[in-house]
């Protein structure tokens, strides 16, 4: 199966997506929050350094609300997304704890980069946290982020976050888990030929085509989103991969080389 070079890179971005955190009945996935704990400890006792970009603030609120559908107005989903991040972050405290490894809660809003002072803050707090064996996890800060046309602030999409991070601190590697094994030639559950793409070295209008929006009813970015975050990692000349994070541990396979998902770059 090992048809890759294994991964070597020492700092990397994990980026979870609601629909690998919460089921599609709106029950919060912890066997999933569980072995993404296990893995992301296992990679920092190994030498690694790792930061994990987590969605499912607004899945884990409205589960916590016992709320069925995403309200429409953005006011109400921001209040969802500052409810279920306070739970998020606690399962995840604990579950890392399980594994001896501390966590810090990091909020951000994709802008934060272009104020050179933020910036530099910002940085300077993930060199820390790094530095002292501490895993960021990182969210958008929900409750600022605004909903504009042509504002870099616009809410929900951590796709392009986790690219906009993991650029920003020189990590080699940003690894996608999605609800998904990787990029088809279309959107499998509207296509039933899509085809999995192992291997995608650059990114063009052409790839554009192939990519429909999320699947999950509480999910955002869908592939666009993610192809978006490729290009960004391609262009600082580094890596991503896109896998199916239904069991985490394939963080493991990735690592060693095995030709699960689709590489970019
Ligand atoms: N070309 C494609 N290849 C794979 N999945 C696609 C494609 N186009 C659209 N999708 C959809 O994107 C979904 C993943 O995006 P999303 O629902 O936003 O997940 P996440 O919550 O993990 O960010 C898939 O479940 C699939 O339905
Ligand atoms: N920040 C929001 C959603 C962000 C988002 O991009 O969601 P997803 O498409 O599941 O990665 C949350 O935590 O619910």
């Amino acid at each position: 199966m090992s048809t890759r070079q294994p991964l070597s890179a020492h700092r990397v971005v994990i980026k979870v997506g609601t629909s690998t955190l919460v089921y599609p009945d709106g029950a919060i996935n912890l066997r999933a929050i569980d072995q993404l704990a296990f893995v992301v400890s296992a990679m920092r006792h190994r030498g690694r350094q790792v930061v994990l970009v987590s969605s499912g603030a607004i899945g884990v609120g409205l589960n916590y609300m016992g709320a069925h559908q995403r309200p429409k107005a953005i006011p109400e989903q921001q209040a969802i997304a500052a409810i279920g991040q306070t739970e998020l972050i606690s399962i995840y405290k604990e579950r890392f704890a399980t594994y001896e490894q501390k966590v810090g809660q990091v909020l951000l809003t994709r802008d934060i980069f272009t104020y050179p002072k933020s910036h530099r803050n910002v940085l300077n707090t993930f060199e820390s946290l790094l530095h002292q064996n501490v895993v960021p996890i990182v969210n958008e800060n929900d409750t600022v982020a605004v909903d504009e046309l042509d504002h870099e602030t616009k809410f929900g999409d951590n796709d392009q976050l986790s690219a906009i991070v993991a650029t920003n601190i020189d990590a080699d590697l940003l690894i996608m888990l999605s609800d998904i094994d990787g990029f088809y030639t279309g959107n499998p559950q509207a296509t039933t030929s899509a085809k999995l793409l192992s291997h995608i070295a650059t990114i063009d209008e052409h790839t554009y085509d192939l990519a429909g929006g999320s699947g999950s009813r509480f999910g955002t970015g869908g592939m666009v989103t993610k192809l978006k975050a490729a290009e960004r990692m391609l262009a600082a000349n580094g890596q991503m991969i896109l896998a199916n994070g239904a069991d985490p541990t394939i963080i493991f396979k990735i690592l060693a080389g095995d030709s699960v998902g689709t590489l970019f770059g």
